[in-house]
């Protein structure tokens, strides 16, 4: 086995702790809120995930690259967290259907990655602090390292959708299809799309910045708010955007920021948690059925339960079994849902596909009236 560099690393956190890694293949610096998924599989997805765009990200699963590359399995067309830490970092890799090595997918993509990191006291030192800006680097020197880091801005307030949104709207899927739905791109991940056109949708999907008219215009049977990055707060277009479908009372359904984006228009404050959640087996149940489901997950933010239970607009659908935070709700009078999680996975289990389907049993409800 051949080890392009072994060449030493740091990561020097916010806190001012400092861990000690090795560069995986060239060298650099990388910025960004630290973070880490527990997922025992589904890295590429991971990476290329919009929601993640300024995060590093510590992979707890203790072999990264050991399946390669596929490019059925990006979420985007690119890498998107800004950094990688993990443990055993495989040089060599063994799959029938990849594409290629996942250190060349990291060289033609410039993308700095550290790994022989101890990630179980790094993640154990983090989840006990709590989230927090973080660099890694191949440059040693105390001075560069907390001038980048001093850079970093805060993740509270921070408004990302704009730099991974589409620039022009874009259609998927069959233009003959039975369903039209209009995406709001606030960072949407290719397999909603693919959960959309599976059964029977054509989508358009529009920039972060499009107004509710030009979203209208497409004549759609539903809308649909996606998942992204950063603080919800700051994203007052796609607030307003909320509201006007809500009005007319069209199908509507939020996933992660998508649904942060709906409480915020109806007065429901979010909040930035100790650590956000991350990884494929979220246990959440569901409060209309009572079943459990095991989710995918990956969010920081969280739209406050006691708020939506106080106030009368929404029902708490969904909760998440580990901190009681909520997971899902709907809206009492209106015909309008959303989760917290991933149902489209990608990585992780289709245990809340049921989801889209009810969202398609929504817009054919409106439909035939
Ligand atoms: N996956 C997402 O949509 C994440 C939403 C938001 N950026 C958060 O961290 O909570």
């Amino acid at each position: 086995m051949e080890f392009k560099t072994k060449k030493k690393a740091v990561i020097l956190l916010e806190d001012g702790t400092i861990f000690e890694g090795q560069a995986v293949g060239q060298d650099g610096t990388a910025v960004g809120e630290i973070c880490f998924n527990t997922g025992t599989t589904g890295y590429q997805e991971i990476f290329t995930d919009p929601s993640y765009f300024g995060q590093i990200m510590i992979t707890t699963n203790a072999h990264i690259g050991n399946y390669g590359v596929n490019d059925q399995e990006q979420e985007s067309d690119s890498i998107k967290i800004s950094g990688l830490v993990c443990r055993n970092f495989s040089y060599e890799h063994s799959r029938v259907d990849s594409d290629g090595s996942l250190l060349e997918y990291f060289e033609n993509q410039n993308f700095f990655a550290i790994s022989n990191v101890d990630t179980r006291a790094l993640v154990r030192h983090i989840r006990n602090k709590g989230a927090m800006n973080a660099v890694i680097s191949t440059n040693l020197d105390m001075g560069f390292l907390k001038s980048e880091l001093a850079k970093v801005p805060s993740m509270e307030g921070l408004e990302l959708a704009s730099s991974v949104s589409t620039k022009e709207a874009y259609t998927f899927g069959n233009p003959e299809a039975k369903y039209k739905i209009s995406a709001l791109d606030l960072g949407i991940k290719r397999n909603i799309l693919r959960n959309f056109e599976k059964r029977d949708c054509y989508i358009k999907v529009f920039p972060f910045d499009t107004s509710f008219e030009e979203m209208q215009a497409f004549e759609p049977d539903g809308y649909f708010l996606s998942n992204g990055p950063g603080d919800p707060t700051p994203l007052t277009n796609a607030q307003i955007i909320a509201k006007q479908i809500i009005e007319l009372d069209e199908p509507l359904f939020g996933i992660c920021l998508g649904h942060q984006v709906i409480a915020l228009a109806h007065g429901i404050p979010t909040y930035k948690m100790h650590n956000g959640h991350r990884g494929i087996n979220h246990p959440v149940k569901n409060l209309l059925t009572g079943k459990g489901e095991i989710t995918s997950q990956n969010h920081g933010f969280v739209v406050d339960r006691k708020a939506v239970e106080e106030g009368d607009l929404f029902d708490v659908t969904h909760i998440h079994l580990n901190d009681n935070t909520l997971a899902g709700m709907r809206m009492k009078n209106k015909n309008c849902f959303s989760v917290q999680y991933h149902p489209e996975a990608s990585p992780g289990p289709h245990d809340s596909s049921y989801l889209f389907d009810e969202f398609i049993e929504r817009m054919n409800v409106t439909k035939t009236v």
